[in-house]
């Protein structure tokens, strides 16, 4: 018997890196959440203490800042790809660079019904994200970009049901042929390749979803989300599969009082907790291979 090191990887998580440009009085601002990570052979550092071949994780926090005076910033892709190839060219024991990227974005306070040079207003649609694996582990360079958006939280008050499902004894479940349908979207999209126009091909696949949800009549949340995902794959070559995460906020009719107060569909409660959680996966079946495109992307099945 030996025990020996297993897989391990190292970086500074959640850098939130805020960047001005303010090369006249109407200032913009970016506003990122920058993860980084090396992977490779990383065994002394671990094993015996010697950290001859570690980048520390304050210069990788420093390159992360460092990169964001790029003029322009650019789409997060870019900006996550050219920092993890950076990464990966100072630190010859990595054979892998992840850095991980969420956007919040600002949209400028209008005033008398024009945008402030230089304040802003939280958007709450929806963050954007992207995940660069570059991945020298193999005989050639392999590079993913995953990018997606969370936390995209959408309703619909009617075209929604769910019935004709298995049922037992502990069934309680009334069918129903109409219903709420909400959710908080987690979609994520591997690209085929990298040259593509992110922030065109994201505004696109982000109001894509949201049109399908609006329109797809639904049997049911799984049924919405593989339509979602066909209309991504159909309209969108650079897209090669895309997953889904979808906590089903559940709305339930409310039994009024007094007794004999009628509710067709008016008051719900929100429940919270517990909740249905439908996760799936969207994809061409000769998209080019994943390899580590998903490995530690949370809610990836
Ligand atoms: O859209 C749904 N999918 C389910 O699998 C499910 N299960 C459940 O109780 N409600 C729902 N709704």
């Amino acid at each position: 018997m030996a025990i020996v090191l297993g897989p391990n990887q190292y970086g500074k998580a959640e850098n939130r890196v805020v960047r001005v440009i303010r090369d006249s009085s109407r200032h913009e601002i970016r506003d990122l959440n920058v993860s980084t990570s090396l992977r490779g052979d990383f065994h002394d550092a671990h094993v015996t203490g010697d950290q001859a071949a570690i980048l520390p994780t304050d210069t990788q926090k420093n390159a992360a800042f460092a990169f964001a005076k790029a003029k322009p910033l650019g789409a997060i892709e870019d900006y996550a790809l050219n920092l993890a190839e950076h990464l990966l060219a100072q630190t010859p024991n990595a054979t892998g660079a992840r850095v991980s990227v969420e956007e919040y974005e600002w949209q400028r306070i209008q005033v008398g019904g024009v945008g402030h040079d230089h304040s802003f207003v939280r958007d709450g649609q929806g963050t954007r994200n992207t995940i660069v694996t570059v991945d020298d582990s193999g005989p050639a360079r392999a590079v993913h970009v995953v990018s997606g958006i969370e936390h995209l939280t959408v309703a619909k008050t009617t075209g929604s049901e769910f019935r004709g499902f298995l049922k037992d004894e502990y069934t309680t479940l009334p069918e129903t042929t109409d219903r709420i349908l909400a959710t908080s979207l987690v979609a994520r999209w591997r690209y085929a390749g990298t040259d593509v126009d992110w922030d065109a091909t994201h505004a696109a696949i982000k109001a894509l979803l949201l049109e399908r949800f609006a329109t797809i009549y639904s049997r049911a949340l799984q049924q919405t989300l593989y339509g979602m995902g066909e209309a991504v794959l159909e309209a969108h070559p650079a897209v090669a599969e895309i997953k889904f995460s979808a906590p089903n906020k559940h709305h339930f009719l409310v039994t009024l009082l007094p007794p004999g107060t009628e509710n067709p569909g008016e008051v719900f409660i929100a429940a919270d907790r517990p909740y249905g959680l439908i996760e799936a996966s969207v994809v061409r079946d000769d998209a080019p291979d994943a390899g580590s495109a998903w490995s530690a992307v949370p809610a990836a099945c």
